[in-house]
Formats: structure tokens, sequence, C-alpha cells
């Protein structure tokens, strides 16, 4: 037996790294905790890097959005301008708006970081909306995810805020037009409207407040919000696990992947760099946001071509093709013209965020999904989000129609007029030609699985027919395609017991059975081939 004494342990010090981890681990318990997540595994598909653009993205305006905070003066104190643009000399305007041009003018690398966090935001607002799209589409919202849809929906409704904050605070006269616009919408909101836009801008618009007001609220409560809601969400998506495609040896139980550390650590490094790097080259060669190419913001000036930033141009579009309505009641103008597209956007945004309880209310069903729908195999739940997109690009046009119309030589009443039919229809006929797209490329599938694909080989038998040879599918594609589930529409059930007592119905009920159908009766889903049928053909009858 041996002793060990205190300068033998020091003799066999480990190494400094060790010691460092041994420090912090003593002190933190990170030992434990990186040992159970540094291998978690995760699933590979490219549409999972739309959440890590979202991501790098939002940190990309953290960083530059904290160099800018260095220069610019949230102030609107009138302020005669002397700085390098000459032709600016001497033009009155507020303090923040010289400032944005002292930060693109005269300040190292100023107008490059500007750029970066002007483009950045418009790409991280993209890249959530495609994030949104795929999660849609995929039916990756289901149970458990239900919450974590709604954390990622407020970011998308923060981000779009946030973004309108931002390119207000320059006061340059696009932004002071797009905030006077805002504005005027408040106005619309019957009874509180005038004091809450009292509220907002200190009395009268513009006053003296509002720069300084959306500055707070720019940089630090909603960034706030939004980096607390961002943790949560990735918490979630930790903890939940991520979904997968259907696959040979994937469950709805296990994920099949690779480890968090050090594949994914290392891809998303890279990735980081990667999507740093192709913002900072856009915002190196294309302009965004020339404030001083449109001048001092002054309410009683338009600037011609005026657009908001994108994520805004469909609430735009609304107010825009909207007919201007005004009706006088008990005194009180209400200019429905702009409120009820309020309204609507309100509306909109709502469905978003409550589809996925609705979609589990109408099918009934209440079970876990890790297992990620392919959007063919769900045509009603696709045909409702292309329905979505096209109204929604169709409003973004609405909300350009005045560029649509200049830069198309197009009357812009055409356009507002197209916009207004397409409104009503473009979604209908859109959802009814999904849907059959759907349907087609079920049948496909079906095809595929029972007769092979076809090879492009044709070959001339002995007694003079044609046909093409088919390779069959192999085994792991055969799961892939047959994997999915289907469901049965609900049904109302016996309306009157075995005592014959009449059970009511409720029309709630009525209206969830009716939902129900539409989403799995009858034309709404292709049967699945069964591996009877596939048996049959692969036994040699039918089989080319
Ligand atoms: C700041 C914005 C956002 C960030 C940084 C973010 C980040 C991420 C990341 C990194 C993932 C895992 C990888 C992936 O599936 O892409 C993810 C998954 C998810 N995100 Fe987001 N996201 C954001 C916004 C949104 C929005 C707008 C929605 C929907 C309204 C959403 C809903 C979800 C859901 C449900 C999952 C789980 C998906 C699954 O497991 O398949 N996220 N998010
Ligand atoms: C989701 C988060 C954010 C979005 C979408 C966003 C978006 C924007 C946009 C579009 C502008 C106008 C830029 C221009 O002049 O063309 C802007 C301006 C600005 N942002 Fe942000 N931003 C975000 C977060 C932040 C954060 C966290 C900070 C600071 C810590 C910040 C600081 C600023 C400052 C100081 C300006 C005014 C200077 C300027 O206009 O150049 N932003 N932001």
């Amino acid at each position: 037996m041996s002793t060990t004494t205190a300068t033998d342990e020091k003799s066999r010090k480990a190494p400094a790294g060790e010691r460092v981890a041994d420090w912090a681990d003593g002190r933190l318990g990170i030992y434990s905790l990186a040992k159970a997540n540094m291998r978690k595994i995760f699933p590979d598909h490219w549409s999972f890097m739309l959440g890590e653009i979202c991501l790098y993205s939002f940190i990309i305006i953290i960083l530059t959005g904290v160099y800018l905070t260095l220069f610019f003066h949230p102030s609107m104190n009138e302020v005669e301008y002397h700085g390098s643009y000459i032709p600016m000399q001497g033009v009155l305007m507020s303090e923040a708006y010289a400032s944005t041009l002292n930060i693109s003018f005269d300040i190292r690398g100023g107008l490059l970081i500007r750029q970066i966090h002007h483009w950045a935001a418009l790409i991280f607002l993209a890249a959530m909306m495609v994030h949104m799209m795929r999660v849609f589409f995929t039916g990756a919202f289901r149970k458990p995810r239900e919450v974590n849809w709604l954390f990622g929906f407020l970011l998308f409704v923060l981000g779009m805020f946030t973004g309108f904050t931002g390119y207000s605070l320059p006061d340059d006269l696009l932004s002071g037009t797009g905030v006077r616009f805002t504005q005027g919408a408040i106005l619309s909101v019957p009874i509180v409207g005038t004091y809450i836009s009292m509220f907002l801008f200190g009395g009268e618009f513009p006053g003296g407040d509002f720069v300084a007001r959306f500055y707070s609220v720019h940089i630090l409560l909603l960034p706030g919000i939004m980096l607390g809601l961002v943790v949560a969400h990735l918490i979630l998506v930790f903890y939940h696990k991520h979904t997968q495609f259907a696959g040979p040896g994937r469950t709805n139980n296990n994920v099949v992947g690779m480890p968090l550390l050090p594949v994914y650590m290392a891809k998303a490094g890279g990735f980081f760099f990667l999507v740093f790097g192709v913002i900072s080259i856009v915002a190196a060669i294309a302009t965004i946001n020339p404030i001083w190419a449109l001048g001092p913001y002054r309410p009683d000036q338009v600037s011609t071509g005026a657009q908001p930033d994108w994520y805004m141009g469909a609430a735009e579009g609304l107010i825009r093709v909207m007919p201007g309505w005004e009706i006088n009641f008990a005194g009180h103008t209400l200019v429905l013209g702009v409120f009820i597209p309020l309204l609507l956007l309100g509306v909109v945004l709502g469905a978003i965020a409550v589809y996925p309880f609705v979609e589990s209310w109408v099918t009934g069903d209440k079970r876990e999904h890790h297992i990620l729908d392919r959007p063919r195999n769900a045509p009603t739940r696709t045909a409702f989000g292309v329905a979505w997109l096209v109204w929604y690009f169709l409003l973004l046009v609405g909300g350009g129609n005045d560029l649509w119309a200049t830069h198309f030589h197009l009357s812009i009443n055409t356009i507002t007029w197209v916009v207004r039919i397409g409104f009503f229809v473009a979604p209908v006929v859109t959802f009814i030609i999904t849907k059959r797209i759907c349907i087609g490329l079920q049948r496909r599938d079906a095809e595929k699985v029972l007769h092979g694909r076809e090879s492009g080989i044709i070959k001339r038998l002995p007694h003079g027919e044609f046909i093409e040879v088919h390779t069959p599918l192999e085994q792991g594609a055969l799961h892939t395609l047959t994997a999915h589930e289907q469901y049965k529409p609900a049904e109302l059930g016996p309306t009157v017991d075995e005592n014959g007592v009449e059970r009511k119905v409720s029309p709630v009920e009525k209206v969830r059975v009716k939902l129900s159908k539409g989403f799995y009766g009858e034309g709404n889903q292709l049967p699945k081939p069964t591996a009877e049928e596939y048996q049959e053909i692969q036994s040699g009858h039918g089989h080319h």
C-alpha cells in the first residue's frame, strides 16, 4: 500500500487547461451540465439552418447597434449642419439627423456599420419569415412545440416593431413620413386614438420627444424582450429536441443525427461567419437608406416613392388599397378606411399565433409529434400556407403601388384594383390549386412506391409493345414515402343514444367536424399504398 503526500500531488500537477476547467467546475458545475448536453444529437436538413440565420443576423444587429449608439444623438433639438457633406451645409435639422449624417460621412466605418445594421435587420425579418414557413409547412409547430411557436411569433412581431422604431430614428424625410403614417393609423382608433397619439408623441405630432422615446424602445426595451425570448426559444428547442424528417431508423421517440460538440459547434461557428460575411458584402455594395439624399424631416413635405422596409409593406398595402371610407357617428368622425385595415392586420397576426391550437382542435390530434410532415401529405395546411403567402405578397405589391406604377409604366389605379380583387380571389384560387398539386404529388409518390422510378429506358417486347423500364425503390426510400400517418376525419357520432334519447350536437362541434372533413375527408388525401398492394405488384402481376 502506498501513501500519497501533498508533495506527490504537486509533482503530478494536471495540465493548465484541466486545472482551469476544474476551478470553473467547482464553482459553476459546468462539467455535468456540459456532459449532459454537449453530446446532444441534432438531425440534419438544410431547412434547419433558417433558425440559425435568424440567430446570427440578430447577433450581428446587436453588435452593430452598440457601435451606432456610440455616435447617434437621440435628440430632436435643432442644429445647423456643418459636417463634411457639402450639399447640406448650413441646413437646419434635428440632432438625430445630423448625427446620422456624421455616422455616414465622418465616423470611421460608420456608413458600413449603419448599412450592415440595416441590411441585417432586413435579412433578420426575412429569415424569420422563411423559418416560420419551414416550421408551418412541416407541421413542426404541433405538440409539444406550440409554445415555442408562440415565442417565435412574438419574436416576429417584436422584430417588425423594432425595425420600425429603428428606421424612424434618423429623422430623415422618409422615416418621418413613416412615423406620420403610423400616427395616422393610431388616430383612426375610435375613442382612444387621439389620447394614445398625444401620449406617444408628448403632444401634437411630431413634437420634440419622439426620437428620444423611440430610441429607448429601440435599443433597450424591445431588443431586451427579444433577447429573453430568443434564449427561451433556444432552450425549448433543446428541451423538446429537434424534429426530424421521416427516414429509415427514425421514429417519434429517437433523434438521428450528429452531436452538438464537435460537429454542430464547428458547423455553427463557420455558418455564423458566412452569414456575417454575406451581410457585410451586401452592405458594402448595395446602398440602403441614403438619408442624405432625402433631407431632414419636415411635416409639410413627403418624399416621392416613400416606402417602408419590406416587413411593414403588407400593413401599408392594406391601408393603400382600402377605399377611403369615412363616416360620422354621433358627432365623431370614424376613419374606417384606415381603422378596418388596422383591425385586419391584428386579426391576421392573431390567426398566425393561434394556428397550432386551431389545427389540433380541428383534427382532435393531441399526441406529440417529432417526425415532420412533408407538405404534400398535409394538403389543407399547405394550401392555407400558400394562400396566406400569396395574399401577403399581393399586399406588398399594394404597399408599393406607386413604385410598380412608375417602374412598369402602369396605371396606379389598375394596380390598386388588381390588388383589391386579388385580395378576395387570389387566396381562394391558390388554396384550390395548391391542394390539387399536393394530391397530385401524393399520387406520384404512390406510383413510385408501387411501380418504381421511371428509368428512361424504353424496351420493345417480342410482340412489339414498347414499355419503359421502372427501377424499384430501395427500402429506405420506400419507408420515407410511406411513413406518414393518415388520419380519419372526425365524425359527429350518433345523434340518438341506445335508448332513443336525442343528443344535442353543439354548433361548435358541427363546425369542427366540417373543418376536420376539410382536412382529412374524401378528396383531401389519397390513401397511401398498402403492403398488400405492394406485395402483389412486386410478385409479378402488373410489374413492368
Ligand atoms: C429571433 C428569431 C428566431 C430565432 C433566433 C430562432 C431560432 C431557432 C433555431 C436555431 C431553431 C432550431 C433550428 C431550426 O429548426 O431552424 C428553431 C426552431 C424552431 N423555431 Fe425558431 N427562431 C426564431 C423565430 C421563430 C419564429 C418567427 C417562429 C414561428 C412563428 C419559430 C418557431 C420555431 C419552432 C416551432 C421551432 C422548433 C422546430 C423543430 O424542432 O423542428 N421561430 N428556432
Ligand atoms: C431586432 C433588433 C433590431 C432591428 C430590427 C434594428 C433595426 C434598425 C434599423 C432598420 C435602423 C435604421 C438604420 C439606418 O439608419 O438606415 C436602426 C437604427 C439604429 N439602431 Fe437598430 N435595430 C435593432 C436592434 C438594435 C440594438 C440592439 C441597438 C443598440 C444596442 C440598435 C441601435 C440602433 C441605433 C443607435 C440606430 C440609429 C442609427 C442609424 O439610424 O444609423 N438597434 N435599427
